[in-house]
């Protein structure tokens, strides 16, 4: 049966083909070449003291289609660091979420903390892609790739100075996260198969990721109250789109989420 994730992946290498004619991997590396150094992720998102925000520009998604109708990403994404979001990810899959490499530049070019490049990375020249347009940190899922190629893409990612956000849903997933030299990891709740969101898979793997390495839960935070679930259970940072896409005020929506994980009673329960 082809799952969800090999029928998104399968889109992404057909749009991929239509860029590497178009623009020749020698050219990005000159794009890339030509960019100030990739911010640093980690010192962003691991704060002794807080819990930190990610906060996604996110236009649809294959569980529930249309959210968000964003015509100004980079407005957006302005309005989330003002909130005091530690880093703005930005979906760039366009078939079924709705991004674009020119939401990422309008981003990269709106906002001072670091950006995530939120796409299905199959190939080197994605990571290159990433860097040229101003990414500082490319999210890798475990489930997509084979474990050579998660390696040599980590490092690929890691060599050109950005940050690897390092996706895993299973157990199995995390250690191959770990093996492939994963220094920001995230544990994403929602199942890849039924698409649906259980939270309590962050608390069941996070006890799996060695110290030193920075945790990310992702999905399914529906306010500041699931913020701190996460944060209880000994996550660094979240990963929020849905609920601050579709709230009116935003900028409001992430300053809430913020303040909840710097909560003082957060502070006792927090290891690191
Ligand atoms: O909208 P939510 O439930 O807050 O979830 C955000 C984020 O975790 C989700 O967009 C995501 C996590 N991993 C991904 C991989 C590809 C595309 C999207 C994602």
């Amino acid at each position: 049966m082809v799952t969800v994730l090999e029928e998104i992946v399968a889109g992404v290498r057909a749009d991929l083909a239509v860029r590497e004619a178009a623009t020749p991997l020698e050219e990005l590396k000159e794009q890339a070449a030509a960019r100030p150094s990739a911010k640093n992720a980690l010192d962003a998102l691991a704060k002794d003291d807080a819990v930190t925000v990610i906060a996604e520009v996110k236009r649809s998604s294959p569980s529930k289609g249309a959210l968000a109708d964003i015509a100004d990403p980079a407005g957006l994404a302005a309005d989330y660091e003002a909130g005091g979001a530690s880093a703005i990810s930005v979906l760039t899959e366009g078939r079924r979420f709705g991004g674009s490499l020119a939401d990422l530049d309008g981003v990269r070019a709106a906002v001072d903390v670091p950006v995530l490049r939120k796409d299905f990375i199959v190939t080197p020249y994605q990571v290159w892609e990433a860097r040229a347009h101003g990414a500082d940190i490319v999210l890798l899922i475990v489930a997509s790739l084979e474990q050579t190629v998660l390696t040599s893409l980590t490092e690929r990612v890691h060599s050109l100075g950005m940050t690897a956000l390092v996706e895993a849903h299973t157990a199995e997933e995390v250690d191959r996260a770990v093996d492939a030299g994963a220094r920001l990891l995230g544990v994403n709740t929602r199942n890849l198969h039924t698409l649906e969101v259980r939270r309590e898979v962050f608390a069941e793997l996070a006890p799996r990721i060695p110290d030193g390495i920075v945790r990310v839960a992702e999905s399914g935070v529906r306010g500041p109250h699931d913020l701190m679930d996460y944060a209880r259970w000994g996550a660094d940072a979240v990963l929020v789109g849905e609920a601050i896409v579709t709230q009116g005020d935003p900028r409001a929506a992430v300053k809430d989420m913020v303040a909840a994980g710097a909560h003082p009673s957060l502070r006792a329960v927090r290891s690191r």
